[in-house]
């Protein structure tokens, strides 16, 4: 029987979905499905493994028993995830001794500030080209084994495992036979040395992190193990990549040049430059990460990441109920002429790069009486255009290479008036691909590869269709202007901490 297609699973920050892609790279047929957040206290943000594996489960059965495929005529799966999210689970059992804690929580802010304070900071930046925030996962796995009785010791024995989403699921896939994550999820914990490709003992020793819990690092493209086939329609399928979903996107976006760039606009904004086989340390607040590896050969990408930017549109609606959908949000902003004056900052979790201010908190400016809706849902949308401008100024600059076009991607891409805007606002050509689940497809392409799916990047490079371009049309002054006012609103919103 031929193979006829590669099945990819996206586990994201509120959704787990699974796309069926044939060999032009076209998604065939996907599921998806939400799970639960948890807020237990102000600025946590939690996930039930179980239930995100659960909702894995359910997308893919979807999906083979939905009638367009069997297993036989899957070639291979690719996964890529929501990263730096930290499991921990009882090796024996499967069971989590802990709820997920996830990349945008801050529980373990007072313990990135003692890391500080002793001064890890230089090690770190130097090792893992990450710098001491929540965000990554080495303080959330501290915590965990900080706060959960008789965890240390466990770990200690080997009796529970670490793991990002990409671990987790791979494991709970192969029925727990392999316990592996790739590169680029490597490269998120704070504990991996991106130069020596190895876990970094320093560095385990500093945030009192056993090695018997974590996982082995292999390639983002080649087979780690067989999914069982009761999780996949009835017949083993080999699971052939892997990669953190930043990184799966710069890939699905066919990034394969030194100085592309892609801009990723879910929950949050992540931008990823293509810097080759070099790793560029920058100076400006962004990241040193590893692209992917395969075939032996690792590439490097410097990255900035936003964390709020989808979410304030959801905000918009299930908080402040101004809104019934994030899709109307585009023509509610092209209603009224310009901002009127009115900036947000949508600091909810504090800002990424390149800021890296985990106690400044979200604010609006210049409201006045004629303020209306529209003008307060535009000032949304613009500030996550002035965020991603923020991160694009920091990385021409640390890279020395001009953007000569932005590809963009995520569910917030689809908004026109937004990317007209960044368009704009960047002065920079925005373009935006056929298949906006570059995710799900950069996952597929990777398992596609070790499989012989696919023959390699340049047939890969070849698939990628644009579907929408956005040319800048803004007078240069009206750009200063606007983009002064956001860093004014910035300065304003972190003095009021
Ligand atoms: N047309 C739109 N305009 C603005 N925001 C949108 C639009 N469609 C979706 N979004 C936002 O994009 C996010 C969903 O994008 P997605 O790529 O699925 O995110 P994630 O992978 O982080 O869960 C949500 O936060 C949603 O509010
Ligand atoms: O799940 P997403 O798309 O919001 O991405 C989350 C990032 O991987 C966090 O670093």
């Amino acid at each position: 029987m031929s193979k006829r297609f590669i099945l990819s699973i996206d586990q994201g920050t509120t959704s787990s979905r699974a796309i069926l892609f044939n060999h032009e790279g076209e998604a065939v047929r996907s599921a998806q499905r939400e799970f639960t957040q948890f807020f237990p206290e102000p600025g946590w943000v939690e996930h039930d493994a179980l239930e995100i594996w659960d909702s894995v489960r359910t997308v893919v059965a979807e999906l083979m028993d939905s009638g367009v495929t069997r297993p036989e005529e899957v070639a291979a799966i690719g996964v890529t995830n929501q990263r730096e999210t930290a499991v921990v689970w009882d090796r024996a059992t499967g069971e989590p001794v802990y709820r997920a804690i996830v990349w945008q929580s801050r529980q373990t802010a007072d313990l990135c500030e003692e890391w500080q304070k002793a001064g890890y900071e230089a090690a770190i930046r130097d090792k893992t080209g990450l710098l001491i925030d929540s965000y990554f996962s080495a303080s959330k796995i501290r915590w965990i084994l900080d706060h959960v009785e008789g965890a240390r010791e466990r770990a200690e024995k080997g009796e529970l495992l670490f793991g990002t989403i990409d671990t987790w699921l791979i494991w709970k896939l192969t029925g727990g036979q392999a316990h592996v994550t790739d590169y680029s999820n490597a490269s998120r914990t704070l504990l991996y040395n991106i130069y020596e490709l190895a876990w970094d003992q320093e560095l385990l020793e500093m945030t009192g992190i056993p090695a018997a819990m974590l996982p082995e690092v292999r390639s983002s493209s080649e087979v780690y193990g067989h999914a069982l086939a009761e999780w996949v329609g009835g017949a083993p399928i080999p699971i052939a990549g892997a990669a953190g979903d930043q990184q799966a996107a710069l890939f699905g976006q066919a990034c394969y040049s030194e100085g592309m760039v892609k801009n990723t606009y879910g929950t949050g904004c992540f931008l990823l430059m293509n810097t080759g086989s070099k790793a560029v340390r920058s100076t400006h607040g962004l990241l040193t990460t590893l692209a992917w590896g395969i075939g032996g050969r690792v590439e490097y990408a410097l990255e900035g990441s936003i964390f709020a930017a989808g979410s304030a549109v959801q905000w918009l609606r299930d908080g402040l109920k101004l809104i019934s959908s994030s899709a109307e949000t585009g023509e509610l902003a092209a209603s009224v002429p310009d901002n009127a004056g009115v900036y947000m900052v949508p600091a909810f979790v504090g800002l990424g790069t390149p800021y890296w201010d985990s106690d400044v908190r979200g604010s609006f400016f210049g409201l006045t009486r004629g303020t209306t809706r529209e003008h307060m849902v535009r000032a949304v949308l613009e500030s996550i255009a002035y965020q991603t401008k923020d991160v694009l100024t920091a990385m021409e600059i640390d890279s020395g290479l001009p953007t000569c076009a932005l590809r963009v991607d995520g569910g917030a891409s689809l908004n026109p008036f937004l990317m007209q805007f960044q368009s704009d606002l960047l002065n920079v050509q925005v373009d935006r691909p056929a298949v906006n689940e570059t995710t799900a497809l950069g996952a597929a392409y990777l398992a596609g590869l070790a499989v012989g799916f696919w023959s390699g990047t340049e047939e890969i490079a070849s698939q990628w269709r644009i579907a929408a371009a956005y040319e800048p049309s803004m007078l240069s002054e009206a750009r200063e202007e606007f983009y002064t006012r956001w860093k004014k609103a910035v300065a304003a919103a972190r003095a009021f901490v």
